[in-house]
């Protein structure tokens, strides 16, 4: 089978969602390779949390199977989180359909979420090996459908404030230019973590320098090495570090310059437009690009994958490919 699924952003692009049946009941989940859980809205939550979502309800759906020994907690970077208990039941995303899958449904979510009130949960299109389910771990939405899939590979088509798109089973020629080039993946932490090999600011030469990396479409911005982040802010008249705003701003009228990433060998570009993320007053702005400390590697979040069409290859050698838009 294959199959495309519309996304759509929300203010900013802070976050993409995707309209997902779960027992036949439509949610808009955040699509989140970063993570490996599929957790909804339900009716198992506090009447008050729910207010404003569409919320799974196991009970009116024909297909649901409650795994009653199962619960799950995730945290996610931002200190945001849920939990819950877990069951089985029919996912259909696009056409792609997972007849049995493991749906959480959610108990208790973190404030963070109750205010987004457009997002009725997440599905993680990680590595299965980080689902939080316990006492026995459960499959992405993925991993249960990839050997059905004419393709094992999804792809990741995000704009700058417009719908885009996920495609499960196979690469839509018509939503890229060029070629599209290719990053090994290291599994080993659950991600779709590979190295970068330099970088270059506006029209300046290229430096090479390699950063581990993960493409992750639940994040936001851009964090990069802190030394990659100064050198591309000491190129911005007025850009400063706000540690009252947790990050570099820049005047929202900068003429900001484009950001290159080197991956697989080639130049990726994020327009500098892209970097002037979100105003924070009249005339400072939060930018798009901010420093990866404490994280542990580089995040290519939305900032960056919004100029890309990428692919997720979930072969036997799995990879990321990065082509122009
Ligand atoms: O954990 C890493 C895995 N991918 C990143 C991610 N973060 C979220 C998230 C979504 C929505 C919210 C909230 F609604 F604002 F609460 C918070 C965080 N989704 O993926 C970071």
């Amino acid at each position: 089978q294959q199959g495309e699924v519309s996304n759509t952003p929300e203010a900013h692009d802070q976050s993409y969602l995707c309209p997902v049946t779960v027992g036949g009941q439509t949610l808009n989940l955040d699509f989140d390779t970063g993570s490996a859980d599929l957790w909804v809205y339900s009716t198992l939550m506090p009447t008050s949390e729910q207010r404003g979502h569409s919320v799974y309800n196991p009970d009116s759906s024909s297909s649901s199977n409650a795994q009653s020994d199962n619960s799950w907690t995730i945290q996610y970077s931002d200190g945001s989180g849920a939990s819950g208990t877990v069951y089985a039941d029919k996912v259909v995303v696009g056409s792609v359909t997972a007849t049995s899958q493991a749906v959480e449904a959610a108990t208790s979510v973190s404030s963070a979420f109750i205010k987004e009130t457009h997002n009725d949960g997440l599905l993680g299109l990680a590595f299965s090996s980080i689902n939080t389910v316990q006492p026995t771990q459960q499959t992405t939405f993925f991993d249960t459908v990839k050997s059905t899939l004419a393709k094992p590979l999804f792809t990741a088509h995000l704009k700058k404030g417009a719908p885009g798109s996920y495609d499960f089973g196979y690469i839509d020629t018509s939503k890229y230019t060029g070629s599209i080039t290719y990053a090994h993946v290291d599994t080993s932490n659950g991600l779709w973590e590979f190295t970068a090999s330099g970088y270059a600011v506006g029209s300046g030469s290229t430096v090479a320098t390699p950063y581990d990396s993960i493409a992750d479409t639940g994040t936001s911005l851009l964090y990069l090495p802190t030394e990659i982040v100064a050198a591309y802010y000491g190129e911005v008249n007025g850009a400063m570090y706000d540690s009252s705003q947790g990050g570099y701003t820049v005047p929202c009228d900068s003429n900001l310059p484009d950001f290159v990433a080197i991956i697989g060998g080639s130049r990726h570009t994020v327009p500098g437009s892209y970097i002037n993320y979100a105003p924070i007053s009249e005339t400072s702005c939060f930018g798009g690009i901010q420093a990866n400390d404490g994280i542990g590697h580089s995040v290519f979040g939305d900032v960056f994958l919004k100029s890309q069409f990428v692919v997720f290859d979930g072969s036997n050698s799995p990879r990321v490919g990065f082509a122009k838009q």
